[in-house]
């Protein structure tokens, strides 16, 4: 094989209480990514988009990845890679995680499939570590695996993929920029027993709610007493969103990654649009332009459109 077409989920990590650890694919917005195996050494990395990310290997999210591979094979090969990027940077929806986990998956297709999935993991984390400093796969890990994924450990790497609930996704992207990086700077050190009880038992609620498809235990997990009570203040009208989804009828909602979008799970198509049109009415009172996308878990993760 020497070029293939993927398209390229969007993610919704942290899962509200599972910082770092749980992370979802989402139908919509996805990347379009073309991977092209080069005779020469070079790595070529373009952008159709207009976000101004670099195109400098060492400095592109998805370059870092493909310089990580080519250094670990000793290749004489070099790669081509086309973004055409629809996940804005910095949007909490997995933009970095898109570029990585598309290079690492779409190189590997190239090379005849030669590393596990666990191990493309591996390799799109460096992607990560250059957008946000911390090789963390909650993005990652669903991007790829499709589906909701518990990452058990990132060293070792242990992916624990799980069930994928029939719930319509809704998140609104106000068009202000929050950094992965600068939402992790904010977050406290340490925490209180009490507060890492209370979250460890919405983890656990959570993941036996999406194991059960018990949508009210779902709902009732989606708390988070550690991450959000600091982020939240970066996201304009974060409070009266969660709380008027919720009136709408959501199961319940939070941070996207480290935001500012904000996601809302829902059970009816008819919910879903309901909330999406509040998010955005909400911020045009504010004159905050906004993007708003309802869709639905993706249990598909990556997909090849195209291979030659
Ligand atoms: N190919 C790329 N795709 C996305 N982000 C990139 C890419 N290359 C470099 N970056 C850097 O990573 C940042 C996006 O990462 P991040 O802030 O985590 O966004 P998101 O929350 O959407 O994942 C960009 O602002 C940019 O500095
Ligand atoms: N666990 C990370 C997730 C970042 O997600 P992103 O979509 O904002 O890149 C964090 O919360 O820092």
């Amino acid at each position: 094989m020497k070029k293939v077409k993927l398209k390229v989920p969007a993610t919704v990590a942290n899962l509200v209480c599972g910082f770092d650890i749980l992370g979802m694919a989402v139908h919509a917005p996805y990347d379009e990514m073309e991977l092209r195996l080069l005779e020469t050494p070079d790595i070529i990395i373009k952008h159709t988009d207009s976000f101004g990310l670099p195109e400098e290997p060492s400095s592109n999210v998805a370059g870092i990845v493909l310089v990580k591979i080519q250094e670990y094979f000793n290749l004489k090969n070099g790669f081509e890679v086309i973004i055409h990027k629809h996940i804005k940077p910095g949007s909490g929806l997995g933009s970095s995680a898109a570029s990585a986990a598309g290079a690492a998956l779409g190189a590997n297709l190239l090379l005849g499939n030669k590393l596990s999935k666990e191990e493309v993991v591996h390799f799109a984390m460096f992607g990560e570590e250059l957008a946000s400093g911390v090789r963390h796969a909650d993005n990652i890990a669903p991007c790829i695996y499709g589906g909701i994924t518990l990452v058990k450990s990132t060293n070792p790497i242990d992916i624990i993929p799980l069930n994928s609930p029939d719930l319509f996704v809704t998140a609104v992207h106000p068009q202000v920029e929050v950094k992965t990086s600068d939402a992790r700077q904010i977050l406290k050190k340490n925490i209180s027993l009490k507060s890492a009880v209370e979250q460890w038992g919405n983890i656990a609620g959570l993941v036996a709610g999406i194991q059960k498809n018990d949508f009210s235990l779902i709902g009732r997990s989606l708390n988070d007493v550690i991450i959000e009570p600091v982020r939240s203040i970066l996201i304009p009208k974060f409070d009266e969103i969660k709380e008027k989804s919720l009136q709408l009828g959501a199961l319940g909602g939070g941070i996207s990654g480290s935001g500012p979008s904000i996601f809302m799970l829902s059970e009816q198509k008819e919910t879903a649009d309901k909330i999406a049109q509040m998010m955005e009415s909400v911020y045009n009172e504010i004159e905050i332009e906004s993007f708003v996308y309802v869709s639905k878990i993706n249990p598909a993760g990556v997909q090849i459109v195209e291979e030659s």
